[in-house]
Parts: structure tokens; C-alpha cells; sequence
């Protein structure tokens, strides 16, 4: 089944993840493209929610930009050529099995971004004429900085392939990989902006003891941060060469990460990927029964 020029996306589950891809797709549509523009462009949107307190943020957010449905997933999805699933794991078999539901999800796309959901699983939930895309996004996507991980089974055509790459590349980095990565890939990449963010918060903790103002704190280890990370992605340089390139001999900066060392910083952080991974493994075994 071929998707249209002019897809009708439904942002199933609209609340963090679903309103940072949304705005990011909505912004990157007022920018001429960079690259080859897509040949598929999404036209128009819809967004469902179950609760009121969401529909009030969607409507501040998206004012008449989209659609918004409140306790009618059915419809939004046999609305939509596309369903971006994003909800929380432990819902998705009573919201993909409700009465109606399979009617609705005959030979359309969904794009799940659900941590720990296998694609096996949404085939078992879904009808067969349904494709599934896997994908792991994480939140910089509302910033148009995000770093997203697909999985596309053989089949899937090349137009859910190239919309699907398109839509996360809009919103950042996007790549392909196995779906066995997926978990290893949520518990480093989807997790990690909160991780990043308590080095972040440590460091610049750090400067507020030696007393720094604490804005001023936050904004120079946000920026050492971001610069080191741009560094690695923009000169393709291993992250030792260019912690080298900082560490005078006899000066501070080595006596400042002999004290990480001296604290397990890199098992800690490496084991905290591990832990996140591991969780991120079990959270589609648990589904809620209502
Ligand atoms: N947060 C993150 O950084 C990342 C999250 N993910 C994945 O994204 C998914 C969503 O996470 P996140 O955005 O943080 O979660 P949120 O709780 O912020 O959003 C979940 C949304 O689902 C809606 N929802 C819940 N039940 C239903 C239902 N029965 N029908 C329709 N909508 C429903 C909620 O609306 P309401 O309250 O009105 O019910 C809410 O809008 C998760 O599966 C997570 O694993 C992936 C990558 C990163
Ligand atoms: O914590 C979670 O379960 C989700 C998945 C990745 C980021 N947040």
C-alpha cells in the first residue's frame, strides 16, 4: 500500500514526545529544506489525547494548526495514512485493540516510539495489513537537535522508509539500525538528555561553589558541554584527542579529572547506560488491562 503526496499524520499519545515532534515537524514545514525536499509532505494533523489537562496544553501549543481529539483515538486514526504511536508503553494493547481500532488501522503505517515495545508485538496488536516502523527519538527533537534511531522491517516500502527518515531528520540527526539495538539505543540516547542534564547541573554546581552566580554557572557548563559534544560530531575526532588538547601538564585540568577518576565517573556513567537498557528492555512486558 502507498502512502499519499499529502499524508495525513495522527500524533497518537500527544503529550512530551508527541508535542516535540509535532512542533518540530510544524517548524520545519515554514523553512525551505536544505537537501532535497521530501516527496511526501504531511498536509494535515491530528493529535489524541484522553485527558482534558493534555487537551488544554495542545490547544495553547498548536492553537488551530491541528486537529485535536480527545477520547476518540478510533476516529483520529482512521482519519490519518500515518499513526505516530506515542503513548506510554504499558497502553498501547488496550488503545491498539479497542472495537474499531483494527478497522481504522487497515493497511496504514504506524510509527511507534514506544521504549521497550518490540515490533513483533505491535504485528500481534495490529491487523496484518499494518506496517510498522520502530523508532527511538529523544526530547532535543523539540529543539530540532534530537538524535533518532529507526528500525524498518523488509515490509515496509520505500515510501515509509524515506517519510519516516524524513520526518526525524527534520528534527535532528536520524540513522537506521537493527532492531536489537533499540533498547541499547534508549537506554544511551533516549534516556540520555537527562543524564546529560545532571552532569550538566553538577558541573555547573561546581562553578556556584567557587562562586559563580548560579546563571552564570548553568550557561558555561551548558556551553562546555555542547561544545565538547560538537566537537566529536563536527571533526570526527576520538573524545580523548580532544581532552588532551585541554590538559596542560602539571596544570588544572589534569588535576581535575584525576578527581573524576578517583570517583568511578566513567563505570558509573557506563553502568547507568547499562541499568537504563536493561529497564528500557522490560517496559512493553507490563500492558495495563484497561
Ligand atoms: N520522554 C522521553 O524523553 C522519551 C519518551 N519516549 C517514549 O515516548 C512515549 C511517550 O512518552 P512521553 O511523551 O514522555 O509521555 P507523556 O505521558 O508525556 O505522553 C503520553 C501521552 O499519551 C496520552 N495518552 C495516554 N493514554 C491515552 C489513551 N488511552 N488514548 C490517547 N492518548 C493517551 C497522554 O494524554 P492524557 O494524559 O490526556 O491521557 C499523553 O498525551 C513513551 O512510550 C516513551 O517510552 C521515547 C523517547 C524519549
Ligand atoms: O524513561 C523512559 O522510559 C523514556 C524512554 C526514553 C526516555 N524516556
Amino acid at each position: 500500500m502507498s502512502l499519499p503526496t499529502n499524508p495525513t499524520l495522527c500524533v497518537l499519545g500527544c503529550g512530551t514526545m508527541g508535542r516535540a515532534i509535532l512542533s518540530g515537524i510544524l517548524d520545519s514545514l515554514n523553512v525551505a529544506p536544505a537537501n532535497e525536499p521530501p516527496t511526501l509532505i504531511p498536509k494535515k494533523f491530528i493529535a489524541c489525547v484522553s485527558g482534558e489537562e493534555s487537551a488544554q496544553r495542545i490547544k495553547e501549543e498548536f492553537n488551530d494548526k491541528i486537529t485535536l481529539l480527545v477520547g476518540n483515538n478510533v476516529e483520529g486514526v482512521k482519519e490519518a495514512d500515518i499513526i505516530l504511536l506515542c503513548t506510554k508503553p504499558q497502553v498501547v494493547k488496550t488503545i491498539l485493540t479497542e472495537e474499531g481500532m483494527q478497522k481504522s488501522l487497515e493497511n496504514k503505517l504506524i510509527i511507534s516510539i514506544l521504549a521497550g515495545v518490540t515490533i513483533d508485538q505491535l504485528k500481534e496488536w495490529a491487523p496484518s495489513s499494518t506496517r510498522i516502523i520502530r523508532a527511538m527519538p529523544n526530547t532535543p527533537c523539540m529543539i530540532r537537535e534530537g538524535m533518532t534511531v529507526l528500525s524498518c522491517p523488509t515490509d515496509c516500502s520505500k515510501d515509509d522508509r524515506s517519510f519516516s527518515i524524513w520526518v526525524f531528520s527534520t528534527l535532528g540527526r536520524a540513522r537506521i539500525l537493527d532492531e536489537k539495538h533499540l533498547d541499547a539505543v534508549t537506554g544511551l540516547s533516549g534516556s540520555g538528555p537527562a543524564f546529560a542534564c545532571v552532569v550538566l547541573e553538577a558541573l555547573a554546581d561546581g562553578g556556584v561553589m567557587m562562586g559563580l552566580p548560579r546563571e552564570v554557572g548553568l550557561e558555561l557548563a551548558a556551553q562546555a558541554l555542547q561544545g565538547a559534544a560538537r566537537m566529536v560530531l563536527k571533526t570526527g575526532k576520538h573524545p580523548a584527542e580532544i581532552k588532551d588538547s585541554v590538559t596542560t601538564p602539571g596544570g588544572c585540568t589534569i588535576a581535575g579529572l584525576l578527581t573524576m577518576e578517583d570517583g568511578k565517573i566513567r563505570s558509573t556513567l557506563a553502568r547507568t547506560i547499562q541499568e537504563a537498557t536493561q529497564v528500557a528492555s522490560t517496559l512493553g512486558n507490563i500492558q495495563s488491562k484497561k
